[in-house]
């Protein structure tokens, strides 16, 4: 008897996303076709307007696709959502000035009924895993912007979410608190052992980050290559330093550029 193979994480199938705008239909998304497998950390990268966060927003339910399909874990993203299996962040925290940075890890479990004392132990568990287990009694104001987005991360963790999708959440942020947060992003990935799919348009993060990145082509968007990053994990400063960062880092970005049209192609 053969084992009944585990389905991927996320599975697209000729998904196309076309929007009703003001001057015309937007063809945002064409043809897509990928499969995500459980565990993996997927960057998409490309070009402003390739249709990256509305990939993102097609997995997480939030917008539908024209047509085209959508699974995550073998059920529709819609049963998904209901399920809750997406945790979401976005390049702004988003986090409510009037609650505590503890009660604000706790909304989404609040929300789903879950009793104060089960909120506590967890809210307490989520920021120590973000290490800001000293601030759960601040509000958001108290907090750095690299603070801030590690309260929405743990929010984010709260309920246990079989998939994260992060859409430039550290965007935002400074170069020296952007790598320290990315580290401990891998730390809390391999930790709970979540998928990610993470938007950005930096190259060198999506490397750092990724078991794999996908780079998407100018719009209509569609995948035009994958890319595995084979340099082991865990990966630590030295790792950015590394000869073979560089030689993959110089092989994603010649992927990228590959996709631009001539015509908007800069200078690196
Ligand atoms: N609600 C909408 N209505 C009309 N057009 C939209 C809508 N949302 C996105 N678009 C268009 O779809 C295309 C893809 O947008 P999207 O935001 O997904 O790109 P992106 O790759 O995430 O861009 P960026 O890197 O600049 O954030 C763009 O041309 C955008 O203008």
């Amino acid at each position: 008897m053969t084992a009944t193979p585990t389905p991927p994480a996320i599975s697209l199938r000729g998904v196309e996303k076309v929007f009703d705008a003001a001057g015309g239909d937007v063809v945002a998304l064409q043809d897509i076709d990928l499969d995500i497998p459980k565990g993996s950390f997927i960057s998409l990268l490309g070009p402003s307007g390739c249709g990256k966060s509305t990939l993102l927003r097609v997995i997480g339910d939030l917008i539908k696709p024209t047509t085209g399909e959508v699974q995550v874990s073998g059920h529709s993203a819609a049963e998904a959502r209901k399920r809750r299996e997406y945790g979401m962040v976005f390049q702004q925290p988003g986090l409510m000035e009037w609650r505590s940075v503890r009660r604000n890890v706790e909304v989404p479990l609040q929300v789903q009924g879950v009793g104060r004392s089960t909120r506590r132990r967890v809210s307490a568990q989520m920021l120590e895993l973000v290490r800001l287990e000293a601030f759960g009694d601040h509000y958001p104001r108290q907090l750095s912007g690299g603070m801030q987005q590690r309260a929405a991360i743990a929010r984010a963790l709260s309920f246990e979410p079989q998939l994260l999708l992060m859409d430039e959440p550290l965007g935002a942020l400074d170069e020296m608190n952007r790598e320290y947060l990315q580290g401990e992003l891998l730390r809390i990935w391999r930790s709970t052992g979540t998928t990610i799919v993470f938007v950005t348009h930096s190259v060198s993060e999506a490397v750092f980050l990724s078991s794999e990145v996908v780079v998407m082509s100018p719009r209509p968007g569609r995948i035009a290559s994958r890319i595995p990053i084979d340099l082991p994990y865990p990966r630590t400063p030295e790792t950015r330093m590394s000869q073979q960062f560089h030689d993959v880092e110089a092989n994603v970005r010649s992927a990228l550029h590959a996709v631009l049209d001539p015509a908007t192609q800069v200078a690196a």
